[in-house]
Parts: C-alpha cells; structure tokens; sequence
C-alpha cells in the first residue's frame, strides 16, 4: 500500500436533525487510488467527501480526520482552508457555475494565483492543465462559447491546476452525455497518472467499474461495502436494497454463473473462456 493521504476515524456528523448523516466512518485514501464513493441519495457521500478536505469537521469528540501536508498527516483543524489545497482539492456538484472569468486562461490562473504560484509556473500549469482536459489552444476563449462537457472540464480543471495531492469531485458526471462523460474520466484517469488520488462521488456505475480502483458504497451514513470494483459489484445481495445497481456485465456474469465480470471487455473474456 502506498501512504495514506487521507485518514478518517470514527467520524460522525450530525447536522442537528438527531440522525447522523455520517455515523462512524472509518477509512483511509492511499496515494495514487481512484476512488468511487457510491450511494443512493442522502446516504452521505457528499458529507463524507466534505469531511475530506476540512469544509466540515466531525461533531463527535472522538472523531478524527487527518490528511496529508508538507509536514506529514495533520488534522484540517489546525489550518484555514486554503491552506488546505496543496493537500486536497475539491470540486463542488454543478461546477459549471462557479465559472466567472471572461477567458479560459484567466479561470485556471486565478487558483494558483491565490496560492501565491509565480506567473511563469502559473502559465505552464494552465497550458499543461488545458491539454490535460482536452482543452489545448483554448487559452482566450470566453467560456461561454464552450460547450456544456467543455464547460465542466474547464471547472474541473480549475481545481487541478492548483495541483493538490488528492482531488475530491463529487458527481463529475451528472448531466453529461455518455461520451462526454467518458471522457471527463479518462482527464481524471491521467490525473491520477501523474501520480495523484482522485476521489469521486458517482451515480454511473459503468463508469465506476471501468475507472476506479476502489469503490466505497455508503448507506445510512456507513460505510457498506469498501473494496475493489469487483469485489464490490460481486456483492449484490450486499448492495440489494440500496438501489446501486452494480453495471450490466456483473450482474449478467453472476447470473451464469462465472466470477464477477465488472466491464463489458470482462463479460466476453470471461463468457469466451466458459464456452
Ligand atoms: N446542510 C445540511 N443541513 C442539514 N441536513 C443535511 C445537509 N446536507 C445534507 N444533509 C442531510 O444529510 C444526509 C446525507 O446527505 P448527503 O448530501 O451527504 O448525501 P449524498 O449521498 O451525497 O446525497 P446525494 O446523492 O443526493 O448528493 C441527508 O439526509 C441530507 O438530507
């Protein structure tokens, strides 16, 4: 296992209705995972996430959270959020409305700008940062011109160009076509190449399967199942009552009767093998 980057111990919190939208979470990220928190609404995966980076902190006194900074794992606490975003970045749902700048360049130099980034370094990170996320040359267009995937790859980049060691995104995908989400993973997926930890909340189970290392199913504010993909899309009868429904290929393998297969790719692998 690589080292942890963020560690959570006995999280609880409350937001005062009296039943915890988190209720003793234990876990910890590793350096270079892509994980997938998975859940049907309300079962607390946005708070979960938020727990990540500091923006909420556990309301039980024997909670902990600790991530990584430059002088080793450290409790949020002790710091002001954007003292924070080396550590971990955050992208919120619907990023695409946190868009203010009139240009392309403008909106991925204003985070590193924040932190205090040269210029020069700051230029090279918003090229590098564009042609990460399928955006290379489109310097000084107006985000407006841009198309709706092209938007939130744009917001999702003005995250990872301030280059912290994990993002956190919760629902990268929702409201984009198929290919356009495809390829919102594939900019998280070469993220992650360049050797970060990227944590995401997800509703597409495809998706999941196909990109992320690990899945970590919430219910009720637990952790319900915390695994590989396919260890955990192998649990049906875990997740049956959840409404995750783990992709077609999984269930169609479990159905005849073969190991779980999680992609399609696996599926006729592992069919082709059987016959
Ligand atoms: N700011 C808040 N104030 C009060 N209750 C909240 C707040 N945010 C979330 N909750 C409650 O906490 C529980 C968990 O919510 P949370 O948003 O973490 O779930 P989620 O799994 O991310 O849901 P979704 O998939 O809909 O985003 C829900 O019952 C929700 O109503």
């Amino acid at each position: 296992m690589t080292e942890v980057v963020i560690e959570l111990s006995d999280v609880v919190h409350d937001y005062g209705s009296g039943k915890p939208a988190l209720d003793g979470v234990s876990l910890s990220v590793h350096r270079g995972e892509f994980v997938a928190v998975i859940g049907k609404n309300g079962s607390g995966k946005t708070t979960l996430a938020k727990h990540f980076n500091g923006l909420l902190r556990p309301t039980n006194p024997a909670g902990r959270v600790r991530v990584r900074t430059a002088n080793g794992l450290a409790d949020p606490r002790r710091f002001k959020l954007h003292q924070l975003v080396p550590s971990v970045g955050y992208v919120f749902q619907n990023p695409d409305r946190q868009i203010f700048h009139d240009t392309c360049r403008e909106e991925l130099e204003f985070g590193p700008a924040n932190l205090g980034v040269d210029p020069a370094t700051t230029a090279r990170r918003v090229s590098e940062t564009l042609a990460l996320v399928g955006l290379a040359g489109r310097e000084e267009d107006n985000p407006v011109q841009l198309s709706r995937g092209e938007r939130q790859r744009l917001a999702i980049a003005s995250v990872l160009v301030m280059e912290s060691d994990a993002v956190v995104i919760d629902e990268p995908t929702t409201g984009q076509d198929p290919d356009e989400a495809r390829l919102i993973l594939e900019c998280l997926a070469r993220y992650r190449s360049a050797g970060h930890t990227v944590v995401i909340i997800s509703h597409d189970m495809a998706l999941v399967a196909e990109y992320a290392t690990r899945v970590i199913a919430m219910r009720q504010g637990r952790v319900l199942a915390d695994g590989t993909p396919r260890e955990v899309f192998a649990q049906q009868e875990v997740l049956r009552g959840t409404n995750i429904r783990p992709p077609q290929a999984a269930v169609l393998t479990a159905a005849l009767g073969l190991p779980g297969a999680i992609t399609v790719d696996d599926a006729v692998r592992e069919l082709r093998a059987a016959v």
